[in-house]
């Protein structure tokens, strides 16, 4: 009887996995030489944060944040585990830790100068391909992480929105500056009157092109009362009329405390700085809005305001000149205004 032929042994040296594999050992062997709170470091990440962290911690957290997120987060990790054990089962991986004693490839003496080290997280008893750890956890923490960076972006791009309308002025739905040149009154000004600060310079008078001139009900009153104040005519206003009495004046619009009075370069107009502070002066802080600007304007008017194209109707005023459109307030400067998009 004829033995079979024996299949002659393989003398041609490791194939491409067991190449592979031997890369794995000295990657291995390479991490565990390392100081020792790196090697802490990897047994503490293996163990904590293997795919059950998935279950107990990723998916509460997602479900915390968003549920449809958590539910993402769950389905995606049960998914990725089953798809991870029939691939295992697939496709057999060698691990390290046995492939180095069975693959024939390392003599008892070298195997005894190559110091792998077993761990218990190591102590993996099924196939090794594809690896769990990398995995279930890469496929289950994709929803999470996308919406973590879309609501990161979400917020720089709010944050970046309110910078710009800060730094844009005419955009700002309420500005302070509430007072300008000429006006004779500093009842409404609510910050110190500097050069180049506050409500030294003039609010614009014709609105950015899409936009428009915007007042409140109590800016619009007080910008009433210095309209009237700076009508040329003697101390009256024209087209008031004899016995027409003044409106009362708007409640809380007295000067804001540590504001200075009227005068100086301040907001006194063409009646000259002079004339601006002594009336202040006279009249003392904190007096109505009317009784000052009345005052001013008896001041003022030796030094001559300068005619002001007017503010009236014509059928109010004959004679007058023509009244200009009415975001625009002709050569009347009014004190108040602010620009909203519309
Ligand atoms: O990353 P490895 O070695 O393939 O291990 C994966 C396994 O790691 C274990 O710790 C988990 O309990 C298993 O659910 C998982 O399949």
């Amino acid at each position: 009887m004829e033995t079979p032929p024996q299949v002659p042994p393989d003398r041609t040296g490791p194939g491409a996995m067991d190449a592979l594999h031997e890369a794995g050992i000295w990657a291995a062997l390479t991490l565990q030489a390392g100081p020792p709170w790196l090697e802490q470091f990897w047994v503490y990440l293996t163990s904590h944060f293997d795919p059950k962290s998935i279950y107990t911690f990723c998916f509460p957290l997602a479900h915390g944040l968003d549920a449809r997120v958590g539910l993402m987060v769950l389905w995606i990790g049960l998914v990725a585990e089953w798809l991870n054990v029939v691939l295992k089962w697939f496709l057999f991986g060698e691990r390290p830790y046995w492939w180095i004693h069975e693959s024939g490839l390392f003599s008892q003496e070298e195997l005894e100068k190559l110091p792998l080290r077993q761990f218990p997280v190591t102590c993996e008893t099924g196939p090794g391909s594809p690896s769990g750890h990398c995995m279930i956890p890469g496929a289950a923490l994709w929803p999470l992480v996308t919406a973590l960076t879309a609501e990161v972006a979400r917020s720089t791009r709010r944050v970046g929105a309110g910078l710009g309308a800060a730094a844009l002025p005419p955009q700002l739905p309420r500005v302070p500056v509430l007072r300008g040149g000429g006006c004779g009154t500093d009842a409404e000004c609510t910050g110190p009157a500097q050069p180049g600060h506050g409500c030294w310079h003039r609010p614009r008078l014709v609105p950015p092109p899409g936009q428009r001139l915007v007042l409140g009900p109590g800016v619009a009153a007080a910008r009433h009362a210095a309209l009237r104040l700076a009508v040329p005519g003697g101390g009256q206003c024209p087209g008031a009329g004899p016995g027409r009495r003044d409106p009362p004046a708007p409640p809380g619009r007295g000067p804001a405390p540590g504001w200075p009075p009227a005068g100086g370069e301040h907001g006194a107009g063409p009646a000259g700085p002079a004339a601006g502070a002594q009336a202040a002066q006279a009249l003392g802080r904190g007096r109505p809005v009317q009784a000052r600007g009345r005052a001013l304007r008896g001041r003022a008017l030796p030094g001559g305001l300068r005619p002001a194209p007017v503010h009236h109707r014509p059928q109010e005023l004959p004679g007058a000149l023509p009244s200009p459109p009415s975001h625009q307030l002709g050569g009347l400067r009014p004190c108040f205004g602010l620009f909203s998009t519309s």
